[in-house]
Order: structure tokens, then C-alpha cells, then sequence
């Protein structure tokens, strides 16, 4: 059978995939269910079977063979997920210890997910040699940080130590620190807690800030991931994820993949000071108030910006103090209840920096998220009950994230998928309000439901592929039916309306 992908290797790249076939967008390429699964570092108390939150205090519920968190179904069940530590637990008398009320993170979790990808090679020794074995996990540069030593205290020593597993050596045991460091996927459970997993196979393919792949996962238990190709892929064509967010600037992005991942990202968005033409980082030049400003090295993150009009140079500490004077403001925002003031406020901070950064620069793109999400949602004041040039407002706010998302998030993507579902209700709204106002004829009302339409049946063939128990997974059945309701609207659209 021919295989899912080829693995090619570069010097700079390590093994990689590339498609051993044409890929249609939306196909799927590779299915694979983890290796591992466990709680993220710094987790809060978790039930070691499901991932719920428990209390960490003497009265949270805990398993009755070991006394680890463990939720009472869990128990009942004999959560298979914690069977193997458990006996470990048990066997060495390895004690839990209660954690105070107002402890939010509890570090005697974070050698669960190690401990279990350590078992796993033990249960299955011949898939870690020819899966795991090869994982890149950069011992060397991992030895000059921070985590390295937590991990060695908190994970090596404890394990070693406690636990009494003296058969797993310290490298081991921080090389599969460094293998989830490096390749775990973050997924949720149905209660939306955040877990770490390890896909093997999935794990090879590259970063790119402008990925080619999307991925689902499944909440059956099995945490099965599906991996498709978002938009068309020649066969020999690379096969890009994306290990970072794609709505951030250059330099936040190369911080985040140098910090967890260890490698410095060269993609063409990367090396385009302007982003693809977008813009996505660049401040309005304050010297002649017609330009941009551009890094004069995007990889650097203090190199100075230039002027893409009067070509003076601004110190990046300059920029830096603006970006942070925004990014206390949106934090300080977003950590207020919905409501009408503060979507007056926001709309003030929206025009006032948009004087001072390009219209597509990435904070402005989060304030339009904000906006989106307020506008039509505040108590009393529901999208049917937005004026005309309100919904026009949304409509604009939602099209200059979609063009944005069209360039770092192209095709088949969730992020576009959620975009396009956002977009059909102000644009059906504001069809009917005119149509009814008699501001437009019935087929310029036919046109615009039929915008609508398209909008969300394009966000039900991505959201479609969502676990119906996710929030995404739902909205794929409101998709469906607002769909069929929009083309029944569309067929009932009478001639002497016309
Ligand atoms: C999840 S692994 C990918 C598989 C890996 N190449 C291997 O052989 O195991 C992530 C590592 O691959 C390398 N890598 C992935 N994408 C890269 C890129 N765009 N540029 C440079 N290195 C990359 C980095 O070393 C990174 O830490």
C-alpha cells in the first residue's frame, strides 16, 4: 500500500513529510491515535482518568488503590489511562500530598505525562524504537535552560527518587521530558480541560507560520486525530502544521518557537518584513504619517524599523513601548464582563490605535475579535436589534479578519470555518432589514441570503469534521440547518416581490 506521506530529512529540518500523492483540500491524509496521553506541566489538580478538575484539598476525591486524584466514575471504572502509574503509585507507597486551597498549579502532576510515555516504551518497546526513538529533542540546547533543571527536580529526581524507578536514567527520563516538550499536540476533553498528546507520525511534519494542514481530534476517549490537507497539496508538495499561533507578529512567534520548540522559523512569512504584504506587525511610521514601518531584519527582534515611505529608522524599543501600552489595554478589557460600556470602550481603543498601526496589524485584528464577539451579544441588544449601520460594522470588522486569515490560515481551516459562521448572521439580518425596509429589490435580497449561505455552508464542511461534543462540533449542526433554512428563504423569494 502506498504510504500516507513520505519522510524526507533535511539538515535544517530534521525528518519532515511530504504528500506521496496529490491532496484534495479537505482530504484526509493521516489518522493516528496518540502514544500518550496526560496532563500539561504546571497543571492544576486533575482526575488522573477523565482530566476534570478536582479539588486538590484533603476533601477531593482520590483513588482507592494509590490516592491519587482520581474522580469517583474514574474509580468505578478503573480508568485504563491511570492503571500503569497507579500500580507504580501504589506499589511504592507513593503518597499524593494535599495541596492548600489557594494552590492553582500542582507540580507533583507534571511527572504523570513522562512517567506514562516511559511505561509506554516498556509495554511496547518496538514502537518506541521505530517511532519514538528518533524524535528530535534537542538534549543539548534543553540542558542550557530553566526547564531542564525544574524537570530534573521535579520529574527526574522524583521519579528516580519517590518512586523508586531507578531502571529509567536520568537521560532517559529527560529525553522524554524534551520528546513532549518539543512534540506534544494540545487537545481538550469533553469538559474542556487542556491535555497533552503524543502522535508519533504527526509529530514529523514541519512548522510553518502558514500551515497546509488542519487537524481534528476526536473526544470518544481515544483522543483519534484527524490530519487533512486545508487546501490542495501537490504530491512531492511539503506538509506544514503550525506549532504557534498564526494571529501574532514575527517576533512574538519566533520568541514562542525558540523558547518551547528550539529552532528558529525561516518560512517566507517569517522572512518578509512585511508579512506576506499584510502589514501584520508594522506601526504607522509618526515621522511623516504616510508610511509603515518594516524590521530591518524580522529574525532580530531589536534590529530598527524603516519607513517604507520617508525611510527614517525607529529604535524597536520604541515600537516595543507602544505595543505594550495596547496590550495592557486589550488585557485590561478582556478581563471585563460583556457589556454595552465595554463595548463603547472597546470601540474607542479601536479607533484610537488604528492612528497609530496599520489596519491589519495583529492587535487591531485581536480588538476586531473583541468587537465581533460584543457586537449583537450585549444584554438588550441582539444582533436583530443592531441598526443597519452597526451590522455594516460587524460585517467589515469580521472581513478584515477573514482577509487575514486567508493569507496565514488558507482554505479548509477552523479558524476561517468560525469566521465564516460569524459572518452569515449579520449579513442575513441586515438582507432581510433592508429588503423588508424596501432599501433593496428581492434580487438584491436573493443575492445578499445567498452571500449568507455560502458563508455558513462553507463553515459546516470544516466544522463538520469537529467532535459533536465540542462547541465547534455543535455550531456544525446550527451551520446545517441555517443553511437549509437560508435556501428555503432564498426558494420562497417570490417573483412579484421582485
Ligand atoms: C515536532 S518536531 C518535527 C519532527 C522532527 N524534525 C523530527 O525529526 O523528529 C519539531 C522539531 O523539528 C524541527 N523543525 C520543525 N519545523 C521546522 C522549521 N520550520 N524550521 C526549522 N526546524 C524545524 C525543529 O528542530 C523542531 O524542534
Amino acid at each position: 500500500m502506498q504510504p500516507e506521506f513520505e519522510v524526507l530529512r533535511s539538515e535544517e529540518l530534521g525528518r519532515y513529510g511530504v504528500a506521496s500523492r496529490d491532496l484534495k483540500a479537505g482530504e484526509i491524509l493521516h489518522t493516528e491515535t496518540p502514544m500518550v496521553v496526560g496532563p500539561k506541566q504546571d497543571s492544576a489538580v486533575v482526575c488522573l482518568g477523565c482530566n476534570i478538575f478536582l479539588d486538590g484539598t484533603s476533601a477531593g476525591p482520590r483513588c482507592s488503590t494509590c490516592g491519587w486524584p482520581l474522580c469517583p466514575e474514574c474509580d468505578d471504572s478503573q480508568a485504563p489511562l491511570h492503571r500503569a502509574e497507579c500500580r507504580v503509585f501504589a506499589k511504592n507507597r507513593v503518597k499524593f500530598q494535599n495541596l492548600p486551597k489557594e494552590a492553582m498549579v500542582c507540580l507533583q502532576l507534571d511527572c504523570i505525562t513522562p512517567l506514562r510515555l516511559l511505561l509506554a516504551k516498556e509495554a511496547d518497546p518496538q514502537r518506541w524504537e521505530q517511532e519514538v526513538a528518533h524524535m528530535e529533542y534537542h538534549e543539548e540546547a534543553r540542558k542550557q535552560t530553566q526547564t531542564w533543571k525544574v524537570d530534573d527536580t521535579n520529574i527526574v529526581k522524583y521519579l528516580r527518587g519517590p518512586c523508586k524507578l531507578t531502571r529509567f536514567p536520568e537521560a532517559l527520563i529527560q529525553q522524554a521530558c524534551g520528546i513532549l516538550e518539543v512534540n506534544a499536540f494540545e487537545a481538550h476533553t469533553v469538559s474542556g480541560n487542556p491535555v497533552r498528546c503524543v502522535f508519533p507520525k504527526l509529530a514529523i511534519f514541519a512548522h510553518s507560520c502558514v500551515p497546509n494542514l488542519t487537524h481534528s481530534i476526536s473526544l470518544d476517549g481515544t483522543f483519534r486525530m484527524d490530519c487533512r490537507a486545508a487546501v490542495d497539496i501537490p504530491k512531492g508538495g511539503m506538509l506544514y502544521t503550525t506549532y504557534t499561533f498564526t494571529l501574532t507578529g514575527t517576533k512574538e512567534r519566533q520568541v514562542h518557537l525558540r523558547r518551547g520548540k528550539y529552532f528558529t522559523c525561516h518560512c517566507p512569512r517569517c522572512l518578509d518584513p512585511t508579512e506576506l504584504g499584510t502589514f501584520f506587525s508594522s506601526p504607522k511610521c509618526t515621522s511623516c504619517s504616510e508610511g509603515y514601518l518594516i524590521s530591518t531584519d524580522p529574525l532580530e527582534a531589536s534590529s530598527p524599523w524603516l519607513c517604507t515611505s520617508c525611510k527614517i529608522s525607529t529604535p524597536f524599543a520604541q515600537i516595543s513601548e507602544l505595543l505594550t501600552k495596547i496590550e495592557e489595554d486589550i488585557a485590561a478589557l478582556k478581563a471585563k464582563p460583556v457589556s454595552r460600556t465595554k463595548l463603547i470602550e472597546a470601540e474607542k481603543l479601536f479607533k484610537h490605535y488604528l492612528t497609530f498601526l496599520h489596519p491589519n496589524h495583529y492587535l487591531l485584528v485581536t480588538f476586531r475579535e473583541l468587537l465581533i464577539e460584543m457586537l449583537g451579544h450585549v444584554e438588550g441588544c441582539g444582533l436583530n436589534g443592531l441598526p443597519e449601520i452597526l451590522l455594516q460594522h460587524k460585517i467589515h470588522l469580521i472581513q478584515g479578519v477573514l482577509t487575514i486569515l486567508d493569507t496565514f490560515e488558507p482554505g479548509m481551516t477552523r479558524a476561517r470555518a468560525m469566521m465564516l459562521f460569524e459572518l452569515h448572521a449579520p449579513l442575513a439580518v441586515l438582507a432581510r432589514k433592508l429588503f423588508f425596509g424596501k432599501k433593496i429589490t428581492a434580487s438584491a435580497f436573493r443575492e445578499r441570503l445567498q452571500e449568507a449561505a455560502s458563508a455558513v455552508g462553507q463553515a459546516y464542511e470544516v466544522l463538520k469534521w469537529e467532535d459533536c461534543r465540542l462547541s465547534e462540533g455543535v455550531l456544525a449542526s446550527i451551520c446545517k440547518n441555517t443553511h437549509t433554512q437560508l435556501l428555503n428563504d432564498i426558494a420562497d423569494i417570490t417573483e412579484e416581490e421582485e
